[in-house]
């Protein structure tokens, strides 16, 4: 479980989070909604230790970020995988390197653990026999399972994915998302997604907070979502016609 409390976020005179407290539940993957601009990427930054808190707490299990000293947030580090917009995969890498670099990295395995551990994790995504191509070999989605593979190789207790879904197509998207939710239930991880793709949230949001110019406006699940009196939310949702007329259905 990771716990934001009471965070503020500012840049110079800029405060870009304010008074933000939630609670990320692990096993389950939890999203953060909100307009382009309201604060989802920082505070997912913030999450992560990537940007500094102005004020507040980020609690990992109890563990507080800002308490932690050099080494044991390097520990801490160890138990979070990242999943980047794009892929961040390292173009000169193969697939199977990509995967092991967190194993050559961070760990004593032996050349065959790390190939079979690699292994693993790429057949848990569900690419065999792509080992040896280079990233500019493969698809956006298959880039993009690549980047799960690596993001799930330390077997992570906590699972951040910045936009996982940018630029891919809405039926790749759904793939994506889907293994994404797989895999934070079969091994019990606090997944935090940052998404505006109204299609995760309907798929995926086991737990969702939506952001409105850097302040939590509402936190639900999908099922609650289509029951909101909250007309930021309601603005955001029903941009699309598509969700205004599922709305019709539902009344
Ligand atoms: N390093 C920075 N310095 C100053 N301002 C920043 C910095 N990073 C982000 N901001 C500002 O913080 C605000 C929120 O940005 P953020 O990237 O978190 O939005 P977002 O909700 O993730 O948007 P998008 O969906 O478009 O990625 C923006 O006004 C942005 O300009």
């Amino acid at each position: 479980m990771i716990e934001a409390v009471n965070v503020f976020k500012s840049f110079e005179d800029k405060e870009v989070l304010k008074d933000i407290s939630a609670v990320f539940e692990k096993g389950q993957t939890n999203l953060i909604i909100g307009q382009s601009g309201s604060g989802k990427t920082v505070l997912l930054k913030s999450l992560v230790g990537l940007h500094e808190v102005t004020k507040g707490e980020i609690l990992f299990d109890g563990r507080s970020l800002v308490g932690l000293n050099s080494k044991q947030k390097k520990a801490l580090r160890q138990e979070i995988g990242m999943l980047f917009q794009g892929s961040a995969l390292f173009d000169s890498m193969t697939v199977e390197e990509n995967v092991r670099f967190p194993l050559d990295m961070f760990t004593h395995m032996t050349e065959e653990e790390k190939r079979d551990r690699a292994n693993f994790c790429l057949d848990r995504v569900r690419l065999e026999n792509a080992n040896n191509r280079l990233p500019s070999e493969i698809s956006g989605g298959m880039q993009k399972r690549v980047a799960i593979a690596r993001a799930i190789a330390l077997n992570p207790k906590y699972l951040f994915c910045d936009e996982p879904n940018s630029g891919l197509d809405p039926r790749t998207s759904i793939v994506i998302d889907e293994l994404i939710h797989e895999i934070t239930e079969e091994y019990g991880m606090t997944t935090i997604v940052n998404t505006h793709d109204m299609n995760s949230v309907m798929g995926i949001g086991d737990k969702i907070i939506f952001i409105y110019q850097g302040e939590k406006y509402w936190e639900g699940t999908k099922d609650d979502i289509f029951h909101v009196q909250n007309k930021q939310l309601e603005d955001f949702i029903f941009a699309s016609k598509m969700f205004r007329q599922i709305k019709e259905v539902h009344k």
